[in-house]
């Protein structure tokens, strides 16, 4: 496993952790995993992992079928346009989102969805309740046909990669590796496939592919096109760090939630992405929050008098919600 190397004076972030260990139970190990997470969640909040155990297979489905869609025309895309739900599912077109307040709008389109079983399409009443202010059903576009399968598909491999990551980041919070169990019963994980058009002509720094800012969740797993540089991350000194595609890897970032969760100790990690490749770039964050009903109350190891606490305390379902509507304007 590669340690930390100090990105600060690196011109790339070269946090990567191996996972090929994540199932091991040895107590030792787990430790080791853990630690080596903790500096990480501590001082950068973004790192690689390899061996996450998605396969290539499931990637390149979602891959496809996203790339499909995003070339329909746009009347057709806009029938399933993001602002008709009231949970924030469905297309954004081109400059509909913004991340940054100090920008115009984000140079991306997206197509975004939460749980749902692959075989039983109903939504199941309890499940609504569950979920609170972000209660309501995915929609889904009639073409390219599989797209629900293809992008479900990668949406429950990615979840089953995070569930097993909350016990590592509890681990590196020297709690009970389980802490979080009871918070994340309903996988609140928000998928978003995404297109960035090339950006050519003259550079206006207010309007990039999508905006500085911090996820709005625990954390988040990102997949991004091989062999595109786009992704950049803040660092303490203010400067941008790129943050390229490492074949066989996938970029976890920290969010808000972990923030909120951790007064602090875990770091919501700023940053934005530009395409001025030339060419499309395509991506896929997945956003895995505690429950929507949860409060997001700081760990109590985390507060003390000379730590007190930072943030009021909301349930989850209301502060992605606020984020959402901020982001999406609606
Ligand atoms: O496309 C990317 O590389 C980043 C996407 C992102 O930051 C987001 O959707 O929150
Ligand atoms: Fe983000």
């Amino acid at each position: 496993m590669l340690r930390r190397r100090q990105p600060e004076s690196h011109p790339h972030l070269t946090n990567r952790s191996d996972l090929k260990d994540i199932d091991n139970r040895d107590p030792e190990v787990r430790k080791a995993l853990a630690k080596a997470v903790r500096d990480t969640c501590i001082n950068v909040g973004f790192l690689y992992v390899k061996n996450h155990g998605i396969p290539e297979g499931t990637i390149e489905n979602a891959l496809s079928a996203s790339k499909e869609f995003f070339s329909l025309p746009l009347e057709k895309k806009m029938e399933l346009d993001i602002r008709k739900t009231a949970n924030f599912k469905g297309y954004n077109p081109v400059l509909s989102s913004n991340n940054d307040p100090l920008n115009r709008g984000d140079l991306h389109e997206g197509f975004e969805f939460g749980w749902e079983e692959l075989h039983a399409r109903e939504y199941d009443e309890k499940r609504a309740h569950d979920d609170g202010v972000m209660a309501g059903a995915n929609v889904w576009p009639s073409e390219p046909a599989g797209f629900r399968e293809a992008t479900l598909g990668y949406y429950h491999a990615a979840v089953d990669l995070g569930r097993k990551l909350f016990p590592l980041f509890a681990l590196a919070l020297d709690l009970p590796e389980h802490f979080f169990d009871d918070k994340t019963k309903n996988s609140a994980a928000i998928m978003r496939v995404l297109h960035y058009p090339p950006q050519t002509g003259p550079v206006d720094d207010r309007v990039i592919g999508i905006g500085a800012h911090t996820d709005f969740e625990c954390f988040t797993i990102l997949w991004q096109e091989p062999g595109i540089q786009a992704l950049q991350v803040l660092n303490k000194q203010g400067r941008w760090i790129d943050a390229p595609p490492i074949p066989g890897t996938l970029v976890v970032n920290l969010g808000d939630q972990f923030a909120r969760w951790t007064n602090d100790i875990f770091k919501s990690t700023v940053h934005r992405a530009i395409n001025r490749s030339g060419v499309r770039r395509y991506s896929i964050p997945l956003f895995f929050g505690t429950d929507y009903d949860v409060k997001l109350e700081p760990i109590p190891s985390c507060v003390s008098p000379e730590r007190p606490p930072k943030y009021d305390v909301v349930t989850a379902g209301e502060y992605v919600k606020e984020r959402l509507k901020a982001t999406y304007g609606h």
